[in-house]
């Protein structure tokens, strides 16, 4: 069944913690690199065409871009609050190395360190084989203990014949069960529905055993 976006809109930009959002709403983060379709995912989940922006130039989104978002898991439940978070891309190369650095460094940080993140989607581009950047995403979010929800966009840009065998290269190469990433097309509006379905049951879970940082 459907999920039902009451509403959605822009929140917050944030390059440090202290700008991030506080309260004890779920958060979902969108990771993935540059230009691979990170805002339009947002956008299409949302059903908001300009929420997030997107850009046909890569390294458009440079500082934490939170939303707010208001969602019924079905038709007769109570809305509830998810906050979303798009994240610069990585492996852009037409910035300085110091650059890279301080973005590498603020991305690490809120996905090591913000404490109401349920889940993260890597998003990764259904039409090639992930990434080494794609890889070293997936092995820090495990090693942070990050749930992690794997995307794959443009879907549309394959010819429906060879779609199936793409997922499934995503899924071996990222070391996945069959079935566990998700096909997405911004442009078709397909996988909103199976992502939601997944970020929706991951929101209303526990947080996932955290770095003691509420020892004291
Ligand atoms: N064909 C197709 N194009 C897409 C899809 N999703 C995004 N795009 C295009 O890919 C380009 C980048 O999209 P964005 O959503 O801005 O990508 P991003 O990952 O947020 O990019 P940065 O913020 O710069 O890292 C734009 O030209 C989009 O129109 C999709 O599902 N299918
Ligand atoms: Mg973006």
């Amino acid at each position: 069944m459907a999920i039902q976006v009451v509403s959605a809109e822009f929140h917050k930009t944030a390059t440090r913690p202290d700008e991030w959002p506080r309260g004890p709403v779920p958060e979902v983060a969108f990771v993935g690199r540059s230009n691979v379709g990170k805002s339009s995912m947002l956008n299409a989940l949302t059903r908001r065409k300009g929420l997030a922006r997107v850009s046909a130039t890569p390294g458009r989104t440079r500082a934490l871009q939170f939303f707010d978002v208001s969602f019924r898991p079905t038709p007769a439940a109570r809305p509830r609050p998810l906050r979303l978070c798009d994240l610069p891309g990585y492996g852009y190369a037409k910035v300085s190395k110091a650059e890279r650095d301080r973005w590498a460094a603020m991305i690490e940080d809120y996905l090591r360190e913000r404490d109401v993140l349920r889940a993260v989607v890597l998003i990764v581009d259904a039409r090639h084989p992930p990434t080494e950047g794609d890889e070293d995403a997936a092995a820090f979010l495990q090693s942070a203990g990050r749930r992690l929800v794997v995307a794959a966009t443009k879907m549309d840009k394959l010819p429906k014949a060879r779609r199936a065998a793409a997922l499934q290269a995503v899924e071996r190469s990222l070391g996945l069960g069959r079935g566990e990433a998700v096909p997405f097309s911004a442009i078709e509006g397909t996988g909103s529905d199976a992502l939601w379905a997944r970020l929706a049951a991951l929101a209303a879970e526990e947080a996932p055993a955290a770095p003691d940082r509420d020892a004291s």
